[in-house]
């Protein structure tokens, strides 16, 4: 599966110059400022309008080239897109839109999946309903059906969840997981909002003024504090993969492994739970020992830093890390790259980057320099969406 884009456009003021290539399935988000360029470049892939210049290829069809007038219809390129409002046909029932876009696809997706995907996205009750009688978050999981059922090579959502209040994106984000998880989709996702891109997102395209600023692993490019202006309203830090690994419940803390070190944090209900709550099924308390993947979202400003493993201190989580970079932030503070792990020598690390915001006072009082191995003492992380208080 592959995205190949290489494109030129004029629309208006916006001057858009793309070139990028997705490789790989998964989630790979579209972040940028209002008015960098997004939406047209997701309308040229999808084929709503002619770039002046350029080439698009989906994995490996060109579906557009200006050099041979190439332009392939929309219906032919084999794309399924949601936008930020549904657009279902309001007279036809669910199952009438779901079946509509099935019927005149090109290469539909097989009967034999077709149930599968209904059920994933939690429809199938819905099936004889009107969409005015959908919340809208409903609306949201017909519309992505729709696109699925059409079966293609690519999905492309312009911020499908930015219309919907916060109870209802919860309620969708799960099947976006879902989606992303077992339907081994390329996803280009078009979002404002840096903490869903860090829920959701395999790999990051930041655009600015119709221009890719960066493009990289979610890890990598939400470690940078250098995008922190253009990533907004993010807290500079770092998003780093995580294992649920085992709860407490009389202790009333949750285990979670991160490449080869534990963190604890106050106790995390699994989100399944939620899910089969609304089914019904009652599931009230965590159960013991049930892995799960989750991402850690830490804040530069909830790290500090130790030269040695620091005695009596209320902080359960003092990870060895490694420094990796310094960089200044105004005159009084200076941004500290971490790699978690101190590596033997000769070694290099590959494991999460984090990064931990501290005086420069701090900074010269420690010696600080790069290469030096040391301790990142974590006061709180972000998992699922809430921050948790880890020396509570
Ligand atoms: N058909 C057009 N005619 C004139 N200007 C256009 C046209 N299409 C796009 N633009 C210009 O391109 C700019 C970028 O639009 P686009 O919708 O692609 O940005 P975006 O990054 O998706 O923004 P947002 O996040 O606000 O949706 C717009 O602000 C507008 O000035």
């Amino acid at each position: 599966m592959s995205l190949k884009i290489d494109i030129r456009h004029q629309a208006g003021n916006l001057d858009l110059q793309a070139q990028f290539t997705v490789e790989q399935p998964g989630i790979t988000a579209l972040f940028g400022p209002s008015g960098s360029g997004k939406t047209t470049l997701i309308n040229a892939i999808a084929g709503l309008i002619q770039p002046d210049n350029g080439t698009i290829a989906i994995n490996d069809s060109t579906v557009f080239d200006k050099g041979t007038k190439t332009h392939l219809p929309p219906r032919k390129r084999r794309v399924g897109y949601v936008f930020q409002d549904a657009r279902l046909f309001p007279h036809l029932t669910v199952r009438k839109n779901l079946f509509f876009a099935h019927r005149r696809a090109t290469n539909p997706l097989p009967d034999n999946e077709v149930d599968a995907v209904i059920s994933m996205l939690g429809i199938g009750n819905l099936l004889s309903r009107r969409p005015a009688k959908l919340s809208g978050g409903e609306r949201q999981r017909v519309s992505l059906g729709r696109a699925l059922l059409g079966n293609p090579d690519i999905l492309l959502l312009d911020e499908p969840l930015s219309a919907l209040d916060q109870a209802r994106k919860e309620e969708i984000l799960p099947y976006l997981e879902a989606l992303r998880d077992q339907r081994r989709l390329p996803i280009l996702y078009v979002s404002h909002s840096i903490d869903e891109v860090a829920r959701l997102a395999d790999h990051i395209v930041v655009m600015e003024n119709g221009r890719v600023r960066a493009n990289g692993s979610v890890f990598d490019i939400l470690a940078r504090t250098d995008l922190a202006p253009l990533t907004g309203q993010f807290d500079a830090g770092a998003v780093i993969p995580a294992t649920v690994t085992g709860h407490d419940i009389a202790g009333g803390i949750t285990y979670l492994g991160c490449a080869g070190h534990q963190l604890i944090v106050p106790l995390l209900a699994p989100p399944a739970s939620k899910r089969e709550q609304r089914t019904g099924q009652d599931q009230a308390q965590p159960s013991p020992n049930t892995p799960r993947q989750t991402r850690l979202h830490i804040r530069a400003r909830d790290v500090m830093i130790a030269k040695s493993i620091p005695d009596a201190i209320s902080a359960n989580n003092v990870l060895p890390s490694t420094i990796m970079a310094l960089t200044p932030v105004g005159s009084g503070s200076v941004d500290v790259a971490l790699r978690l792990g101190h590596a033997s020598t000769g070694k290099t690390l590959t494991t999460p980057l984090i990064q931990a915001r501290i005086t420069t006072w701090s900074a010269q009082r420690l010696s600080l320099a790069v290469g030096q191995q040391v301790y990142a003492v974590i006061k709180s992380v972000m998992v699922d969406g809430k921050l948790r208080d880890t020396d509570a």
